[in-house]
């Protein structure tokens, strides 16, 4: 089999999507997700310039060999935007290889170790009444695990708060980024008492979960560790910027909360440190942004020695693809925590018919070869690119903030 195509569909059906379709002369096809919230088009370059013209004649089977060419043959190595379109060949690789095979994903990578996927929903409100509201509106459609982020008194706009009750919360809200205004000081004298509440209503068998959004210091974040503890949150995340990976060794120190980290990263050298320290208990780096299947799997390899387990990052910026092929490897992987859901609209439902299924606060990947997600490309191409960013955050002083 040889690859004659590789082609990059973009679609905006409400949010920019990215899909690299690569095409053998026996008719197989894959598709992979190569989509980068809010620089879609640096991607979109990366591939056609420098991917899909060397990938013209070559064996989809050498998954392993492509990979290696791409990810050491660009001599400048990793970075979100090579990484993410080496993770979209490697998607559509696998794809083909499966669809060859007559399989599913998950059976190439070893079979099944869970008959299905746990995932955890979004609850927003701009109050704690709100919030607890969409906790149960969760609960009601079969959640057990539900990360919430409520709006902080004092502060106008915070991030993971939609807009609206009930609407998605979807950040990349402007052509040019938004600007949000940020103070420590006041989320961390609120937001314990968000957890109390979601305890108190709900009892001890939800599993709660938060995101910090890489807003602490180390010993701010430890301070916050500390003062949920009762609350048993299923984890804390991104509580510091990851860059200084020893930081977490403070936190850690200081507090029981579970910790996860990774959704930026897109290498297994950006997650080494924080695994083999132990300073983390969930790794989120995911299929699109961390190079595919072939280097995620290695990532969670590593990790499993240490006791960390897989807990996906799954926003609606990475697309039906990346989903699908991220519950495939769900089901295989030996060492799963938990996998992020935040539901498709329905017109990006359409673009991408899909074979996995939820039921019951769980996930399948379904039986369909490889992943089991398609594109509908006439209908994608009704939907025309438009420039989305993500916000920045400013202290109240002016000061700019990680957002
Ligand atoms: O935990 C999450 O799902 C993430 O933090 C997202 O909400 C990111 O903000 C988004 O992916 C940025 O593009
Ligand atoms: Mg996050």
């Amino acid at each position: 089999m040889k690859i004659v195509d590789a082609r990059v569909i973009v679609t905006c059906p409400g949010r920019n999507l990215v899909t690299l379709k690569i095409e053998t002369d026996e008719g197989i096809y894959g598709i992979g997700d190569a989509t980068l919230n809010g620089r879609e088009l640096a991607v979109v370059a990366y591939l056609e310039e420098h991917v899909a013209p060397a990938l013209i004649g070559r064996d989809p089977s050498s998954i392993e060999d492509i990979w290696q060419f791409f990810y050491r043959g660009a001599y400048w190595r990793r970075g979100p935007v090579t990484m993410s379109a080496i993770g979209a060949v490697d998607m559509a690789l696998w794809d083909i290889m499966g669809k060859a095979a007559g399989m599913p994903l998950y059976k190439l990578l070893g079979g099944k170790s869970r008959e299905r996927v746990m995932v955890y929903g979004h609850a927003t409100g701009h109050d704690i009444e709100g919030c607890l509201e969409e906790v149960q509106r969760h609960v009601d459609l079969g959640y057990r695990a539900v990360r919430v982020q409520c709006g902080i008194p004092g502060i106008a706009s915070t991030y993971g708060v939609a807009k609206k009750a009930g609407e998605r919360y979807e950040p990349a809200d402007s052509s040019l980024p938004s600007e949000n205004v940020w103070s420590t000081s006041k989320y961390l004298n609120h937001v314990p008492k968000l957890f109390q509440a979601v305890r108190e209503r709900f009892g001890d068998d939800l599993h709660i979960l938060h995101d910090v959004h890489h807003r602490l210091t180390p010993i701010e974040a430890a301070r916050l560790g500390k003062e949920v503890e009762p609350y048993h949150l299923f984890w804390l995340e991104d509580c510091v910027p990851a860059e200084n990976q020893s930081a977490f060794g403070l936190i850690r120190q200081h507090t029981t909360t579970p910790l996860a980290v990774g959704e930026v990263f897109n290498s297994i050298h950006d997650c080494r440190e924080l695994i083999e320290s132990q300073s983390i208990d969930y790794i989120r780096a995911t299929l699109t942004h961390a190079g595919g299947i072939t280097h995620v799997r290695r990532i969670a390899a590593l990790a499993e020695l240490y006791h960390v387990r897989t807990g996906f990052h799954g926003p609606t910026d990475l697309s039906p693809v990346c989903m699908g092929a991220a519950l495939h490897f769900d089901t295989w992987v030996p060492n799963f925590g938990i996998q992020e859901h935040m539901p498709h609209s329905e017109e990006i439902e359409e673009v991408f018919p899909h074979a996995y299924r939820f039921e019951d606060g769980h996930f399948t990947p379904g039986e369909a070869p490889g992943h089991g997600v398609d594109i509908d490309e006439a209908l994608a191409a009704k939907y025309p690119y438009k420039r989305a960013s993500l916000p920045v955050n400013r202290l109240e002083d002016g000061t700019l903030w990680h957002w």
